[in-house]
């Protein structure tokens, strides 16, 4: 069974407006971001941004075809500040790679690539009654962009989630992730951040995003990459080669900012 949408030459970021039309719109993501172009907003550093995360809120990992994600319960969860007038809940985090080190992030920065990019993705949970219907209004998420780049040691707090990977290698499997998350960890030191409004970076490419991408990365090992490659985008029963079907990449590349304003928290 192909894949409707997906990654490979033939289904491809470039396919995607001929069956999910929102693709070719103004506010799409990701986006270079153009230091040169970041605007200082003191408004943003008046309201510090700020995120509380239960240790124990994540539930789920499941393979979904297109990488790994993991499904949190986000009563106790809180994002707020920031490019944000309202309360968001925590609702999912992924992660994108690509097929070597020097690609994978989808936002770039000047024209830089990180290996990989880490998104927790929140919905407005003040304003609308559930994600789906947040993810159908301009202001419904809020996505939180980190950056990864190789590092000698493994991060100790992305172990918890490469360890399940295993159980998750085909589409469509899922695995209990009970284990506690110090979400700290997979967040910079610094609160220095770019924010932008954007989309989902995958289809149906809702643009119902306010991004907040930070601009110090996390370190991720080679080895703990490679365990993200070897994730499968095709179910067990589809009779392939071992090689074939591998999530070697599953980036979007940047799209024109065009006259959205970047603004920018901190040097
Ligand atoms: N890369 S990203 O921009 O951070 C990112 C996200 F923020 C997402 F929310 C999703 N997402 C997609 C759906 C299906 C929904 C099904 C109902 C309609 C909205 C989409 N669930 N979560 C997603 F896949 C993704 F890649
Ligand atoms: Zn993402």
């Amino acid at each position: 069974m192909s894949l409707d949408w997906g990654y490979t030459d033939d289904n491809g970021p470039s396919t995607w407006a001929e069956k999910y039309p929102l693709a070719a719109g103004a506010r799409q993501s990701p986006v270079d971001i153009d230091t040169s172009k970041a605007t200082s907003d003191n408004s943003l550093v008046d309201r510090e941004i700020d995120w509380s995360y239960p240790s124990n809120c994540s539930y789920r990992i499941v393979n979904t075809g297109y990488g790994w994600r993991v499904d949190t319960y986000g009563d106790d969860t809180a994002l707020s500040g920031g490019p944000l007038s309202e309360v968001y809940k925590l609702e999912q985090f992924h992660c994108h790679w690509g097929a070597t080190n020097d690609e994978g992030s989808e936002h770039t920065v000047d024209g830089k690539s990180y290996a990989a990019e880490l998104h927790l993705v929140h919905w407005n949970s003040e304003k609308y009654s559930s994600f789906k219907e947040a993810a159908s209004q301009p202001d419904g998420l809020a996505v939180l962009g980190v950056f990864m780049e190789i590092g000698n040691a493994d991060n100790a707090e992305l172990e918890k989630i490469i360890s399940l990977i295993p159980k998750i290698i085909h589409k469509g499997q899922d695995s209990q992730a009970s284990f506690d998350l110090d979400f700290g960890s997979l967040l910079p030191e610094s609160k220095h951040y770019w924010t932008y409004l954007g989309s989902l970076t995958t289809p149906p490419c809702n643009e119902c995003v306010i991004w907040t991408v930070f601009k110090e990365p996390i370190t991720i090992s080679e080895r703990q990459l490679e365990v993200f490659r070897s994730l499968k985008s095709v179910g067990e029963e589809d009779a392939i080669e071992p090689e074939e079907g591998k999530l070697v990449k599953n980036y979007r590349p940047p799209l024109p900012l065009g006259n959205r304003v970047l603004r920018e928290c901190g040097p």
